[in-house]
């Protein structure tokens, strides 16, 4: 017995599609009043979305693959919380066209019985490169368990929604079976709704002249209002990746701009760099990778991030009983892991891309799987209340574990010497400038921006 599965792509505005008109098909009628749909107006609880899941497996034994297409041109810079938007009158729809008016088998009735309830994704600069690797690997099953069916919500500008739409065709072609809906748009308000996690990739890389300062303005509002969506309709529990560079302060005018969301729950992705000291201390001590564990960055996202080689291991053996060359830790290695990103750029003609997503799902991983025994990870995190003596109210990088419910503790039992703190309180200052030019946007009064002139990407050389 073989069920029917629908693809369709819809056209849906900014406007809630409860004020829709409903679809001709009875499929499409399924679809609108399923658990599914990302117009329902509030998450139900994981076990009650788990049962309607199971039970709507069992009653209609036909569920829908959904591929929706926010396509509204945007009104304003500043896109309108959903109440509003339901108020303006919806623009032309065209439910379905082409090759996503298909219909075919895809024979997971039984497996989708033991499945988990639907769990949504959203990924901004979805049409860039880092998302093309990423997309592919949370729609494989991969990233949150091959039970997990997810849905893709994608976030892309005018400038980006036609090549979205390849993106969304290539995402159908590959047939995943757990991808149980992709939907396209250009508005954060819509795009995140019920978003429980968000992993925010676009932002405007930094071209020849421009003044770092004006990078941090420039992306700075993209993620203040992407904040401010997350806060007016986001799951209220919402995991936030922001990757798009400068990630840490991207990441503070984020979570100053989302209020009701624990600040605890935004990250800035470090662990590209974590894993770039791996290889490195690997290469050097002649082992594999998957031998280096507790490798620690402390600090920004940037050359002034701080790889931690006094509490690092190789083996379970402190790195520096392997690697007796301290010169080699403190000078090549440091210098290595920080502009890593440079040398890449400089022989590849682009940042890292394919690298980037691998540790983008490492850093989700990290989050949904229990840490193993005495290890940790490191990620940008809020640093209210942390352990070190860092100062607070920044986004740092620090050594983490996870229970694997998508939250983190710090770790408090690592080891500090006098070079470690030096090179943490430089990160530091750069971050506490890089704060005080963003103020604007972070509700702290004017920017002053003072920026220490070694201020670079890992990408800038
Ligand atoms: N934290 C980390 O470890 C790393 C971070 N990065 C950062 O990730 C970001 C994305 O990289 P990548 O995917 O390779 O970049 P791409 O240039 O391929 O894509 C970036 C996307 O950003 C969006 N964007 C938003 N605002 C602008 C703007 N004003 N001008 C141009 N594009 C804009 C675009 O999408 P749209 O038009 O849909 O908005 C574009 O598709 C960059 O900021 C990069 O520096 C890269 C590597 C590592
Ligand atoms: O600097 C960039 O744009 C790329 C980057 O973050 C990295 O490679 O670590």
């Amino acid at each position: 017995m073989v069920d029917r599965f629908l693809i369709r792509i819809l056209i849906i505005s900014s406007t809630p599609s409860s004020s829709l008109p409903r679809l001709s098909t009875p499929m499409a009628a399924i679809d609108l009043s399923s658990p599914y749909s990302p117009a329902r107006s509030s998450p139900a609880p994981l076990s009650a979305r788990s049962a309607s899941l199971h039970l709507l497996l069992r009653r209609r034994r036909r569920p829908t693959l959904r591929c929706s297409l926010d396509a509204a041109p945007k009104q304003q810079a500043q896109g309108p919380p959903a109440a509003v938007a339901a108020e303006e009158a919806p623009p032309a729809r065209k439910e379905c066209y082409g090759v996503f008016c298909t219909t075919y088998d895809l024979r997971a009735d039984e497996k989708t019985k033991s499945w988990k309830s639907l769990v949504n994704v959203a990924v901004s600069g979805a049409a860039g490169m880092i998302s093309n690797h990423l997309l592919f690997k949370l729609a494989s099953g991969e990233v949150f368990g091959p039970d997990q069916p997810i849905a893709l919500k994608l976030l892309g500008s005018e400038r980006s929604i036609q090549a979205l739409e390849g993106v969304a065709m290539e995402l159908e072609d590959s047939l995943y079976p757990l991808l149980r809906e992709v939907s396209i748009g250009i508005d954060p308000y819509v795009v995140f709704e019920d978003a429980e996690w968000a992993l925010l990739i676009g932002a405007k890389p930094r071209g020849p002249g421009m003044e770092r300062s004006a990078l941090l303005d420039i992306n700075g509002q993209i993620f203040a209002e992407q904040g401010k969506a997350l806060n007016a309709v986001a799951s209220r529990n919402v995991k936030v990746i922001v990757v798009g560079n400068p990630c840490n302060t991207n990441a503070l005018i984020c979570l100053k701009n989302a209020p009701n969301i624990p600040a605890k729950n935004f990250h800035a992705l470090t662990r590209l760099d974590e894993n770039r000291a791996k290889c490195q201390l690997a290469l050097k001590a002649g082992v594999f990778y998957d031998k280096v564990s507790n490798m620690t960055i402390w600090g920004n996202h940037s050359t002034t991030q701080v790889p931690d080689f006094l509490n690092a291991k190789i083996n379970g053996r402190p790195v520096k009983e392997v690697i007796k060359d301290t010169k080699w830790l403190e000078d090549e290695f440091t210098k290595t892991v920080q502009k890593r990103g440079g040398v890449l750029i400089q022989k590849w003609g682009r940042s890292s891309a394919a690298s980037t997503a691998v540790s983008i799902v490492d850093a989700i991983r990290s989050l949904v799987n229990p840490t193993p025994e005495g290890d940790w990870f490191s990620t940008g995190v809020y640093t209210t209340g942390n352990p070190y003596g860092i100062a607070e109210d920044i986004v740092f990088s620090m050594p983490c574990r996870s229970k694997g419910d998508g939250d983190y503790e710090l770790v408090k039992d690592v080891a500090m010497d006098d070079f470690l703190w030096e090179r943490i309180k430089k990160s530091e200052d750069e971050l506490l400038a890089e704060k005080r030019c963003v103020a604007h946007l972070t509700g702290e009064g004017n920017a002053f921006c003072d920026l220490p002139g070694d201020t670079m990407l890992p990408g800038e050389m």
